[in-house]
């Protein structure tokens, strides 16, 4: 009997260990967040500057491609793998990790559906950083209910004309490749079709930098298409299929959001333990007052369950699990939320401090609240969580 029960005890042990290369990948992404990253996060918040220079020294270390195939250039790194890296950066900068994340996504969406021209054209730049991409999917009347986006790719002349509007694009009028969802068909998520459009082609406008509470060190712009003429091959896979394709980029793009909340309330969560040693009220450090000390270890727990929740989605996305959309959306409402709140508890940590803009945590608490609404709104997340839960409970059971 005991061998029995230690047998099976053997056989489901999980090693929550990172390997040998994980840890490496995890060392050279925390030294270059320290070092280009970190220094510099405050000013380009303060002034609104988007870090080229510092993106593509990101891509000479192969940041920029990390989960894109071989084939194409990428790492070809697992979920997983890249999910250990982004938490490191977003511990030096929310906003610009946030758009490698955003650039690897629609990267690994051309590698994958992509034309054997518009590969041969694109991966190698993208895969390095010598080229951004943007993500475009969210129009002024699309946003949480996407599939009913007006956007239209008309076919004519054996290529398609685009026309409509998409808001609130990341990196838009500073990338160079545009990942459009265009309607080519009917209503609905069927009549979505996918494109990879250079991002100066003839009848392209971008509109005025947003002023954001957050994520100033990247635009974010409208962009309208003014019969846009696209050539065939710049369909990604086939007709119909854009909206799928759309949404399996965001499985994806949620765990990354959700990682770059970890990450981002890891480092609000250092300053404040530093602070608590430091700051002294009623005659001792406030680390030693109890009320604070339960605050610092919720903190700590919450977030140690949502990288746990972050991985484990990462690697239903990696095992292709049927289940993994909705562990990815539970990662992304979960993290997300903990992510705010442990920057907000941080900030709280600080007193008035917490509130002036020489220390960092209104930056960080500004910077994670939108992950709380893009790449899908958490109550969209508990939507997707519902629903397929509701179609086949043993998804999550
Ligand atoms: C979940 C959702 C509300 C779903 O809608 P419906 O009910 O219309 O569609 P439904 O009936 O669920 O599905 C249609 C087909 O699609 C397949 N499929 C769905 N998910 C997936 C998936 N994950 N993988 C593969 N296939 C999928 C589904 O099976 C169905 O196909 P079938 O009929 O079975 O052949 C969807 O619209 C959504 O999610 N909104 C949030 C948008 C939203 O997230 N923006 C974010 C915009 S981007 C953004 O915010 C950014 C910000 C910063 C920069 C980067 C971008």
């Amino acid at each position: 009997m005991v061998t029995e029960k230690s047998n099976i005890l053997k056989v489901r042990k999980m090693n929550f260990d990172l390997t040998d290369d994980q840890l490496a990948f995890e060392e050279t992404a925390r030294q270059f967040a320290q070092q280009e990253l970190a220094p510099n996060a405050a000013m380009w918040d303060r002034e609104h500057h988007f870090p080229v220079d510092a993106i593509k020294k990101a891509g000479e270390l192969g940041f920029c491609g990390l989960y894109a195939p071989e084939s194409a250039g990428g790492l070809g790194l697992s979920r997983l793998d890249s999910s250990i890296i982004f938490e490191q950066l977003s511990m030096g900068c929310t906003t610009t990790t946030a758009m490698l994340t955003i650039h690897n996504m629609a990267t690994w969406m051309i590698a994958t559906w992509g034309s054997d021209d518009v590969k041969d054209a694109w991966c190698e730049q993208l895969v390095t950083g010598n080229k951004l991409a943007s993500y475009c999917l969210t129009e002024p009347g699309a946003g949480s209910d996407a599939a009913s986006l007006k956007t239209k790719a008309t076919k004519e002349n054996g290529g398609y004309v685009l026309n409509g509007a998409k808001v609130f694009i990341s990196g838009a009028g500073s990338t160079d490749i545009l990942v459009v969802m265009a309607r080519t068909g009917e209503d609905g998520p069927k009549g979505v079709s996918a494109f990879a459009v250079p991002a100066n082609t003839d009848g392209i406008e971008y509109g005025k930098a947003e002023e954001k509470m957050g994520w100033n060190a990247q635009p974010t712009r409208m962009i309208t298409f003014d019969n846009v003429k696209l050539d065939e091959s710049w369909l990604l896979g086939e007709e119909g299929q854009g909206f799928k394709m759309a949404m399996q980029g965001l499985d994806g793009g949620r765990i990354n959001i959700a990682t770059c909340s970890v990450g981002t309330a890891q480092q609000a969560l250092n300053v404040a333990r530093d602070y608590m040693n430091e700051r002294e009220q009623f005659g001792k450090p406030i680390a030693g007052f109890q009320a604070l000390q339960f605050k610092l270890a919720d903190m700590a727990t919450e977030l140690v369950a949502a990288r746990q929740m972050v991985r484990m989605a990462a690697c239903k996305l990696d095992n292709n699990d049927a289940d993994k959309t909705t562990y990815c959306a539970m990662a992304k409402r979960f993290a997300t939320d903990v992510g705010f709140n442990v920057c907000n508890d941080a900030l709280q940590l600080h007193g008035g401090y917490g509130y002036i803009k020489e220390y960092p945590l209104e930056r960080h608490f500004r910077d994670v609240r939108v992950h709380q609404i893009l790449e899908g709104t958490n109550e969209i997340m508990r939507v997707i969580i519902g629903r397929r839960l509701l179609a086949d409970e043993r998804s999550v059971l």
